[in-house]
């Protein structure tokens, strides 16, 4: 056994060396099965790592379609196949090796040539042995490079559920896309079928237009002409608009100017009036002070005459007291003389003397009196004088104030009559200016076009700012020089915008008075005696009411229906100084799922009136010069602002009443308030009748929107079908159609005189600027603009002068 054992050794076939040799046996056992063939076939140079991870790398990026990643190429180190290459040189030289000995029974010979063949067998195991570890060594790096395969897998992964979240995002909105081209292309096909009608119309009118066509040829060089003529014209037209623009504006800053004077020469008069009567007031004291003085002075004569008149009578009184002091005097001397002789006679003479001493002294003290009393006479006197001196000095100052003050008065009346007539004459311009700007602002109105379209977006809401936060905005407004204050472009999320263009558009920071200032024409021109017409439409919640009615506080916020009214008060109340008087009566009405109901009268009274009527109550009448009458509709008479305050307070109330019966029903039904106006001149003898209509319309919603059902479905489709016969009598005008529908629908049958006669109508498109309100935008724009493109009649003035009759 021990002897065959390597004998066998070198013929031993590969395969069989496992049973061989155990050794080797146990290192081909360890290693991997690649490594087993290439280690049994002994393959000077095995493929390396680098293409194995390189073919998994190229499939892995080819999956994430991105270039190789360098890191999959990393190589592990080389084994070293140079010993493997020796050893395994060794092991065939060893393997074909025959055990020789020096003779057949050498066995020591064989022993020795056995050992040194184990020998290197040893040193061909250990090769083998630092092979094995060189490829465990790049077991574990492979294995290593197998996690960052699978890590990279994952990324790889997670990227691809990236994407495809991403793509189907984009799926969404591309169906969305195709939802609302379909909904366009659904639109385009009902306008396609519409046009395919107008299409065969025209056909018919062609056939028509063909046989008329040769006569029309002829017409045709007269036609040319008469084109240049009306080119030539409307150029003179244009011209002739720009100056009446150019003479208006020349005009209203006179007719300022003018009105400017007026209150100064006013002030003035009243100034003057005011110092003319602090003039007469003061002249009439003058006067009051001068005939108390000339009493005061009479009276001072006639006491000075009869003073002096006294005064010679107590001087003759005095000459003949001292007369006849001197006679007595002579008498008591020569009685004296007497009384010594006669003394039995001294008695009587005594008592005769005295006597005649106490006469005398009598006398004397009379005298004396009357001297004294003659003194203070002449005293008096002339004090008298005095008083008379300073009185007639007085007199004379009083005399030349008064005739100062009498002059200046003559002066100021002179003023006065020169500022009246000066006043007058203002007042004349004034009222002819007034006649000049009526008749030169109702041709602007008529240049301008009888039918406006005014457009006005409505700021957001905190809950639209809520919704649409970070969102773009839907509305934009051109600045060029062409459409600023005109233009508004709709903004999709996706997809090209869509542009409009109106008489005016109102920002979302426009205020009430702002807008109210563009139709304060119109609104006068019912005060001269046209039919006009102002309403809002729009989506619900869009600002209908906001611009029609507004708020009462603040003021500012005021709609356009109490600062209409107001103008028109205040106005009636200027033009009664120029001969007018007026009379207005108003209305207030709403037409709810195509039947109209009197707000002036309360709902409880309402039910009973309709059963009364049989259900046709407020009949609607046109008469031949387009005044409409509403059967049984209140009337109500009104001349201040106030008045119609407390009557629509009324409304209102009987609107409330109707909404928690009706749901809602405020924005449900259409609110149309009239104003009738009459006016009269007496100096003029001329006669005005205007209509004011200023209407709130239901909002305009899409069914698909709105989501309503039963009671509600139906009002949703009665205000779409008034709506919509609006429209359609609007493209009728628009059409030049030989049909008007306008009995369609109640509303339209309403405003038959306002929309196709000789009236002057604005419409108010208002628009809600959140996003999930594009749709209704879009529609109320498009309404809004076909309205825009209609021309309707001439208006046509209501006023006339009364004949001889008076009538
Ligand atoms: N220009 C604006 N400025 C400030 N607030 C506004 C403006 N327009 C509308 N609003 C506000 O928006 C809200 C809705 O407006 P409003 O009631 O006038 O809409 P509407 O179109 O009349 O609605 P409905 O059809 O339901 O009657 C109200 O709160 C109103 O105060």
């Amino acid at each position: 056994m021990k002897s065959s054992a390597p004998s066998r050794l070198p013929r031993a076939p590969t395969s069989s060396r496992a049973t061989m040799d155990p050794v080797a046996d146990k290192e081909n056992a360890c290693g991997p099965p690649e490594k087993k063939r290439k280690l049994s076939t002994l393959d000077p140079a095995p493929p390396t790592r680098r293409a194995t991870l390189g073919g998994l790398s190229a499939r892995k990026d080819s999956v994430n379609g991105r270039p190789p990643v360098a890191s999959a190429v990393q190589t592990v180190p080389e084994p070293q196949w140079e010993g493997i290459s020796s050893a395994s040189m060794n092991v065939e030289e060893l393997l074909s090796m025959k055990m020789m000995g020096k003779g057949k029974f050498d066995y020591k010979g064989k022993s020795e040539q056995m050992m040194e063949y184990i020998k290197k067998l040893r040193a061909c195991i250990r090769n083998f042995q630092q092979l094995e570890q060189g490829f465990l060594m790049e077991k574990d790096s492979l294995q290593a490079d197998v996690a960052k395969e699978k890590t990279l897998r994952e990324d790889a992964a997670t990227a691809a559920a990236r994407r495809q979240s991403d793509l189907e995002t984009e799926v969404a909105a591309l169906k969305q896309n195709i939802s609302e081209l379909e909904r366009r292309l659904s639109d385009s096909q009902a306008e396609n079928a519409s046009l395919q009608a107008v299409r065969q119309s025209n056909g018919e009118a062609l056939a028509e237009a063909a046989e008329t066509k040769s006569r029309l040829t002829a017409d045709l060089s007269r036609a040319q002409a008469e084109i240049a003529t009306l080119t030539e014209q409307g150029a003179a037209m244009r011209d002739i608009n720009t100056r009446l623009q150019e003479y208006n504006t020349s005009l209203q800053s006179y007719n300022s100017k003018l009105q400017g004077d007026t209150a100064t020469a006013q002030q003035a008069l009243l100034k003057v009036q005011e110092e003319r009567a602090v003039l007469v007031e003061e002249m009439a004291a003058v006067k009051g002070q001068n005939a108390a003085l000339q009493a005061q002075l009479g009276q001072a004569m006639r006491s000075a005459d009869e003073a002096v008149q006294s005064k010679q009578l107590l001087a003759a009184d005095c000459e003949r007291a001292r007369a006849e002091v001197v006679k007595v005097v002579a008498e008591r001397d020569e009685r004296a003389a007497e009384g010594k002789a006669l003394a039995a006679e001294n008695a009587r003479y005594r008592e005769c003397t005295g006597k005649s001493a106490a006469e005398m002294e009598s006398l004397a003290n009379k005298a004396t009196a009357l001297e004294e009393s003659f003194s203070s006479q002449a005293e008096l006197i002339a004090g008298l004088r005095r008083q008379i001196e300073v009185g007639s000095h007085k007199f004379q100052l009083a005399e030349g104030l008064a005739k100062q003050r009498r002059a200046e008065a003559d002066g100021l009346q002179a003023k006065c009559t020169d500022l009246e007539e000066q006043l007058a004459e203002a007042e004349k311009k004034v009222a002819d200016g007034e006649e000049v700007r009526r008749k030169l602002h109702n041709t602007i109105q008529e240049l301008k076009g009888n039918i406006r379209v005014f457009c006005r977006v409505r700021p957001p809401l905190p809950e639209d700012e809520k919704e649409g936060a970070g969102e773009p905005p839907i509305l934009q407004y051109p600045t060029s020089a062409e459409l600023a204050g005109r233009g508004v472009e709709l903004v999709p999320a996706a997809g090209p915008k869509y542009p409009f263009a109106f008489d005016k558009v109102f920002g979302p920071e426009a205020p009430q008075a702002e807008v109210f200032q563009e139709i304060s024409m119109l609104v006068q021109s019912a005060l001269d005696g046209y039919k006009v017409c102002i309403f809002a439409y729009g989506q619900t919640g869009s600002g209908k009411t906001h611009t029609m009615l507004g708020v009462p506080q603040p003021a500012e916020a005021r709609g356009m229906i109490p600062r209409s009214l107001e103008q028109i008060f205040q106005a009636s109340q200027h033009l009664e100084a120029q001969g007018w008087t007026f009379t207005m009566q108003a209305s207030m009405l709403e037409i709810y799922n195509e039947s109209l109901r009197d707000l002036l009268v309360p709902a409880s009274a309402q039910k009973d009136k309709a059963a009364d009527a049989g259900g046709k109550a407020h009949a609607i009448k046109h008469d031949a010069q387009g005044n409409t009458t509403v059967a049984d509709l209140t009337l109500v008479e009104v001349a201040t602002w106030h008045e119609v305050e407390l009557m629509m307070q009324k409304a209102a109330q009987s609107r409330t009443v109707g909404r928690t019966a009706m749901n809602e029903r405020s924005s449900r039904s259409h609110c149309v308030f009239t104003l009738r106006i009459a006016g009269s001149n007496e100096t003029t003898e001329q006669t005005v009748n205007g209509v004011l209509n200023l209407i709130d319309l239901a909002g305009s919603e899409r069914l698909s929107r709105s989501g309503a059902t039963g009671d509600r479905l139906k009002e949703t489709q009665a205000i779409n079908k008034s709506l919509s016969c609006l429209g359609d009598v609007i493209s009728a005008i628009a059409n030049r159609d030989a049909h008007v529908p306008y009995r369609n629908s109640k509303l339209t049958y309403l405003l038959q005189p306002c929309l196709g006669g000789d009236s002057k109508t604005l419409m108010f498109v208002n628009i809600a600027p959140d996003r999930s309100s594009f749709n209704e935008s879009l529609c109320s724009l498009r309404f809004a603009a076909k309205v825009n493109s209609c021309e309707i009649g001439v208006p046509r003035r209501q006023a006339r002068v009364k004949d001889a009759s008076g009538q």
